[in-house]
């Protein structure tokens, strides 16, 4: 039955594995990577039908910072060729430009959007050209929501709430809706939003609560504005500084009968971080000590969903929304502070909810949001893996998954964020997106991949429909939940003839298709067949499409965390060497300084005072000459006895001069004695001075043994840099096992394929079966989408009867 369909299934799978080993001539067959063109055709495609709608997706082109500038940014990576169209060219270095010479991906790719703003457009512009007319249709009932996306720091949040001196959308709109209101306030707060689409009226006792929470917000924003220094009054806060930056907006037209309708304003503020939503107005007392307290989705008796236990604060000018505002920002950052994660993790939410009052009826309730969603980069640059990347990849499932809204089925419930906002895509209301970017060349690919997700968002398809949900009035309910109005103004029989239309139709059909001839019933299933056939196949395409962009996306992550390995790789390994040089020239120092301390003590120790070593040298010299003389004398008596008797007078003269001078010989030899000792002092001072050296030299021995030791070590350092290796060769060994798995899919799809030929071949052997498996078929597909509409409930029932009435009535 599902040849056809195998067999796209299979072309189609097969384009894909090509395109994610880089095949050129199959990139060309898909938007994201052939550029502006595929896109366009695919926007025109899905415009056709009259009651389809394509999500405005707008760009934002933040200007360079000073630091930029002065860091000198390459300024030519993104380039703006006219109002709907921008074009990326890959700067050298980045990823993107080492894929494409790889020959995965492109060095230069063209996006187009509803309109561009360049870096030179203010907000006002911004403004006026994005949000202003959905501000209006939600002063006229209609719910809105705005996406604020992009990397960090491009200006997501500079969009949304901008600053004191250039306010963002929510200020300007506040700034809109509550001159819109003027005097009609409502300012009794008994009546309040209520689950995800009723109005609740309060009683006395919830009145006094409610006045007391919201009194004790606005203290704490008090409290918060005087902390930072800022002044009551708030003038410096972006929200309540509006109405004296010299801005106006003209007021907007009130028809006559709505003169006596009355407007009351309520606000809520959360986050959606890792998939658990927080409150950002629930006060930090609550969880300063404990662990945060998440919210829970749920949906009410309509199918809304809404956040349970969700703060909602009644406002009545600008300033309290402005403290709201500083309230929640500042939970949010001691959130983020506590979670030591940077705020731009989160989406967060601001939501207004409008009620029209009409004397004791509420006519009517809208809600605009505005979603300044988390910085969308996969990977922090430094810490790219573990927790930071499970965040990431929640955030662009988000959006992936609002890229499946064209599809007949789509997963809301995937994502807090999609399942929250799935009234909006459902044709309650209007969607629009402001994708923020930066030029800068160093978050090129980051951006790159903010762009190629925004090709996403582009495709993303709201349908109206027919009859708008939003022009019916909110159920009013009282404190246990349940309806206090059932007649009068709020028309509760068209709400229920809406929601039990389904049923009355299939009622009917059944009655028709009971008496229809037994032919027409099998050509009306084989229209069915086809047609949901053309169904499968688009959702194949479109998730072929999906694929595609993760798989392009994973890739490239892969290789940028490839590089980045092996540059961590590199770094340890300079590292390395520098400790051991460093510690090299520790040792030396140390080794100089054990030489210098040594040679001082042996100063110390040998020191002389100079007078006493000149009063020795005199000493010495003198010693020296007496010696002399001494022996000079002994010399002359010598040869004097020699000389024998012819000199006797001589001789006894020379005998009286010796034994005159016999105390001095005396004397001599004392001195000599002590030279003696003194040289002995001497040797025993080498012999020391030898042993020193011999110390020394053993010292520096074990010196060059702890060298020997660093050595040692650093060559354990290399090891560990070379086991570090490994794994990355692991790792491609890894990537390599993936495509190889690929191919497997592969062979297992010519499998399937031969599984569909022989199954395309059984109806004719066995004729009545596959009409039962059909029916189920048609069964079980017409009964999982919602948005299959009308006609394949109608036919799900048409089958139904025609299969009992063929069980009653055999052929
Ligand atoms: N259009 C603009 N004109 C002038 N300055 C801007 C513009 N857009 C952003 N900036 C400035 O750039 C800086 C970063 O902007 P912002 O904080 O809005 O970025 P972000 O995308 O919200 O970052 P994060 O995701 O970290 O919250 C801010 O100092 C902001 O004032």
């Amino acid at each position: 039955m599902d040849l056809v369909h195998g067999e796209t299934m299979l072309e189609a799978m097969e384009s894909t594995c090509n395109d994610l080993h880089g095949c050129e001539p199959c990139q060309k067959a898909l938007p994201e990577l052939s550029g502006i063109s595929s896109i366009a055709s695919v926007q025109s495609e899905v415009t056709d039908g009259p009651e389809q709608q394509q999500l405005r997706v707008y760009l934002r082109v933040r200007p360079f910072s000073n630091e930029e500038l002065n860091g000198g940014e390459d300024q030519g990576c993104i380039v703006l060729e006219d109002s709907e169209t921008a074009v990326l060219h890959a700067p050298k270095g980045s990823a993107s430009m080492k894929c494409s010479e790889k020959g995965i991906g492109l060095s230069k790719y063209k996006f187009s959007f509803t309109q561009i703003f360049g870096p030179e457009v203010g907000q006002a512009d911004v403004f006026d050209g994005t949000v202003r007319s959905q501000v209006q249709d939600f002063l006229l009932g209609k719910n809105s929501l705005l996406f604020s996306y992009g990397v960090t720091n491009a200006g997501k949040t500079h969009t949304i709430q901008g600053s004191a001196k250039d306010p963002g959308i929510l200020p300007r709109s506040l700034d809109i809706v509550f001159r819109h209101i003027g005097s009609r306030q409502y300012v009794v707060m008994d009546l309040k939003p209520y689950l995800g689409s009723d109005v609740q009226r309060l009683d006395g006792d919830q009145l006094k609560t409610e006045k007391q929470n919201k009194t004790a917000l606005l203290k704490e924003a008090d409290g918060e504005s005087q902390r930072t220094g800022r002044s009551r009054s708030g003038s410096s806060s972006s929200v309540s500084s509006l109405s004296f930056s010299g801005i106006s907006y003209d007021q907007t037209e009130s028809s006559a009968e709505d003169l006596h309708v009355q407007y009351c304003l309520w606000v809520a503020f959360y986050e959606i971080y890792n998939e658990q939503v927080y409150d950002l107005l629930q006060s930090q007392s609550c969880w300063k000590t404990k662990k945060r307290p998440s919210l829970r989705v749920c949906d009410d008796s309509n199918g809304n969903s809404y956040v349970r236990d969700l703060r909602w604060v009644n406002i009545h000018n600008a300033d309290e929304a402005c403290k709201v505002l500083r309230v929640g920002n500042k939970n949010r950052s001691a959130a983020s502070t506590k979670m030591n994660q940077s705020s731009s993790r989160s989406h967060s939410i601001f939501t207004i909810k409008l009620l029209r009052i009409d004397g004791p009826d509420v006519q009517g309730m809208s809600e605009l949001s505005l979603c300044d969603l988390a910085g969308s980069e996969r990977c922090n640059k430094t810490k790219t893996f573990g927790e930071r990347l499970k965040e990431a990849g929640n955030i662009n499932t988000s959006l992936l998954i609002l890229g499946k809204v064209k599809t007949s089925y789509v997963p809301f419930r995937e994502s807090k964020l999609t399942r929250l906002f799935q009234g909006v895509f459902c044709g309650r209301g209007k969607a629009s997106m402001i994708v923020n970017i930066n030029q800068c060349a160093s978050t090129y690919d980051e951006t790159l991949n903010v762009m190629k997700f925004s090709a996403v968002a582009q495709k993303v398809v709201q349908v109206i429909q027919p009859r708008c949900l939003e022009s019916l009035s909110p159920r009013l309910v009282g404190r246990d939940g349940k309806p206090l109005v059932k007649n009068g103004v709020i028309d509760q029989q068209a709400v229920d003839d809406y929601l039990s239309e389904e049923e009355l139709l299939d009622g009917d059909d059944e009655a028709d298709m009971s008496i229809m001839p037994q032919e027409e019933l099998f050509s009306i299933i084989e229209s069915l067949r086809a047609k949901l056939l053309a169904e499968r196949r688009k959702n194949l395409v479109q998730e072929i499409q999906i694929r595609k962009e993760m798989g392009d996306a994973m890739l490239q992550q892969l290789m940028e965390s490839e590089e980045q390995r092996s540059q961590q790789i590199a770094e340890l390994k300079e590292s390395y060497d520098e400790k051991l040089e460093r510690t090299f020239e520790l040792y030396k120092d140390a080794l100089k300084e054990h030489a210098y301390q040594c040679a001082m003590e042996r100063v110390e120790e040998d020191y002389i005072p100079i007078e006493e070593y000149n009063t020795a040298q005199d000493r010495e010299m003198e010693l020296k000459t007496r010696l002399s003389e001494v022996e000079e004398k002994l010399r002359r008596s010598e040869s004097g006895s020699r000389a024998g008797s012819a000199f006797v007078p001589t001789q006894e003269s020379s005998t009286q001069t010796v034994n005159e001078e016999n105390p001095l010989h005396d004397a001599d030899a004392e001195r000599c004695k002590r030279l003696y000792k003194e040289k002995c002092a001497v040797e025993n001072l080498c012999c020391e001075k030898q042993e020193l050296i011999v110390t020394l030299e053993s010292r520096i021995s074990e010196l060059n043994d702890t060298l020997q030791e660093a050595g040692e070590s650093y060559m354990e350092k290399l090891a560990l840099v070379q086991t570090l290796q490994n794994r990355l060769a692991y790792q491609e060994r890894e990537t390599k096992r993936l495509q190889s798995g690929m191919t497997e899919k592969e062979a297992e799809l010519a499998s399937l394929r031969e599984e569909l030929a022989k199954l395309s071949q059984a109806p004719q052997a066995e004729p009545s079966r596959p009409r039962r498996g059909l029916l189920a078929n048609i069964k079980e597909s017409v009964s999982s989408p919602r948005s299959a509409g009308t006609l394949c409930r109608t036919l799900k029932r048409s089958v139904r009867t025609s299969a009992s009435s063929l069980k009653k009535k055999p052929v």
